[in-house]
């Protein structure tokens, strides 16, 4: 490493190009904070993919100013799609090599404030879909290799984007800033997710978004679910964001950039039956995600791709190693992403006002009080707080009286299941088995069409502790014929 500014660094010091602000700029973008001591601001304008324009401001060390000016120069008339591959290492080429010792976060800080800028870029084209998801739902017509990938800074998605790659498709990868509880979001020299996989995308040599959906997964997957436990349905997140988030921000992304496919790092397989596009359980069984993915729209469906549903997670990780990606070894993602910390009763108390209730047996008869239904969940043994020479659980939540029913374990036994807010990928008739539970085993059953466009599931086998709120999802053999929620009441 050098210990002083190369030729180029100096050139830029004292030659900086595109300073200042732009008129007219359609995003804007800053990095860094005081406490970094330097901040960088970008002002870009784009059209028609292009960057027509761009500007740059710093305040901090010469080797920042100087990157600044490099990047602004490298990204200036370029297309969007090579803007948004230039890389920390292109940069430092642009620099005449290596940074002095200590002063590399210059290249991370303003190819940071470029990339704010960008998405501030889209998020002004965006407009309704960041709150309401994207309504331009269509198909991929399969004609040209083109794909967005969704890279989350995970293996999985990692390994997506190059298996796309490999297979000769054009791969633009993007990352959604969903919620404040990842890693990351806060300076921009913090080990941040979107950084993470940003880094990721570069060094596969592959462009690089990212797209602010944090009010829209505030509205559709957040609120939701808090509210849920608040009714006594059992919420499932992974659903909510799948059936209006991910896949319609990675089509929307693919329509701006005039892509074709969408990919992202689901363990899930799309085949085509007669009747289209439906879904079909992975090659690898234990990471199966089908029972997730039920509500993506049809539209949607026909345009996405699931790499990994052809591989085991075990050669994914072979994969990224081989091919020497750093996210080789990132952990598995914990349940609920926006709760890190597992504590999901603590988070919901945190959004609603608890109101104690009685406990009560099958025949209403008392047995002692809880301090909020939103502490309980049918089938939960424990934590109930009454003794019993036999195990209780909870048998049913009713969040307008404030009562939580318990009983024996019998009493959570279900035959049939209502189900409604359907997406079917195949016609209903074939569906052979329901799937009640993430990791829980299909039952065989019939199925009865109900008022309201609903459908009663009878089961040929019972199943212990179904909640409302849970999704129910209908296959045929290891395809998916649709899937809804599970009712109240039958
Ligand atoms: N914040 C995000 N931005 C973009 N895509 C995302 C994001 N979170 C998840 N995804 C996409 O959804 C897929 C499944 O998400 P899930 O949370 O199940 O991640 P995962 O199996 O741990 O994958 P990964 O290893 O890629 O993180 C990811 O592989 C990725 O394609």
């Amino acid at each position: 490493m050098p210990d002083r500014y190369n030729p180029q660094v100096i050139d830029h010091l004292v030659r900086p190009r595109n300073v200042g602000e732009l008129e007219g700029a359609s995003g804007t973008g800053e990095s860094g904070d005081a406490s970094c001591g330097d901040v960088a601001r970008f002002t870009v304008r784009i059209a028609e993919n292009r960057v027509e324009g761009v500007r740059y401001k710093v305040y901090g060390c010469a080797a920042c100013i100087a990157a600044g000016s490099a990047l602004s120069e490298l990204v200036s008339d370029a297309s969007l799609l090579d803007a948004a591959r230039v890389s920390g290492v292109d940069l430092e080429e642009a620099l005449g090599g290596p940074l002095p010792a200590g002063k590399e976060h210059a290249l991370t800080l303003v190819l940071d404030a470029l990339h704010k800028a960008i998405e501030d870029h889209w998020n002004r084209e965006a407009g309704e879909m960041l709150v309401e998801g994207y309504g331009g739902l269509r198909a991929g017509t399969g004609g040209k290799k083109t794909v967005v990938v969704a890279t989350s800074g995970g293996v999985d998605s990692a390994v997506t984007a190059l298996l796309m790659k490999e297979a000769g498709y054009e791969v633009a990868c993007v990352t959604f800033r969903l919620h404040d509880g990842e890693r990351g979001s806060r300076s921009c020299c913090s080990p941040d997710t979107v950084l993470f996989a940003r880094d990721t995308a570069h060094r596969m040599g592959l462009p690089h978004f990212t797209l602010n959906l944090k009010e829209l997964f505030d509205r559709r997957v957040m609120e939701d679910f808090v509210g849920s436990y608040a009714e006594g349905r059992t919420p499932n997140p992974c659903v909510s964001c799948n059936a209006h988030v991910k896949f319609h921000a990675a089509s929307f992304l693919a329509d701006k950039l005039g892509f074709e496919r969408v990919a992202t790092g689901h363990y899930a397989r799309v085949v085509e039956e007669p009747e289209g596009a439906t879904m079909a359980r992975p090659v690898d069984e234990a990471k199966d995600q089908t029972y997730v993915l039920w509500p993506v729209p049809r539209e949607l469906l026909a345009r996405t791709i699931f790499p990994l549903g052809e591989h085991r997670k075990e050669e994914v990780r072979r994969i990224a190693e081989d091919r020497g990606l750093a996210v080789a070894y990132t952990p598995e993602s914990q349940d609920i992403c926006f709760i890190p910390d597992g504590d999901y009763r603590g988070f919901v108390r945190k959004s609603v006002a608890a109101e104690p209730g009685e406990i009560v047996d099958r025949e209403g008869r008392a047995l002692g009080r809880h301090k909020g239904v939103v502490d309980f969940t049918v089938g939960q043994r424990r934590g109930i707080g009454v003794a019993a020479p036999t195990p209780l659980y909870v048998t049913e939540v009713r969040p307008k009286t404030g009562q939580v029913v318990v009983g024996k374990k019998a009493d959570l036994e279900t035959r049939e299941v209502r189900v409604g807010g359907l997406n079917w990928f195949l016609p209903p008739e074939r569906a052979g088995s329901v799937q009640i539970r993430y990791n829980g085993r299909p039952v065989p059953c019939e199925m009865e069409h109900a008022e309201g466009g609903e459908v009663v599931a009878h089961l040929g086998a019972p199943v212990f502790g179904v909640a409302p709120g849970q999704s129910a999802v209908f296959y045929d053999g290891d395809k998916v014929v649709g899937g809804g929620v599970v009712r109240r009441d039958t």
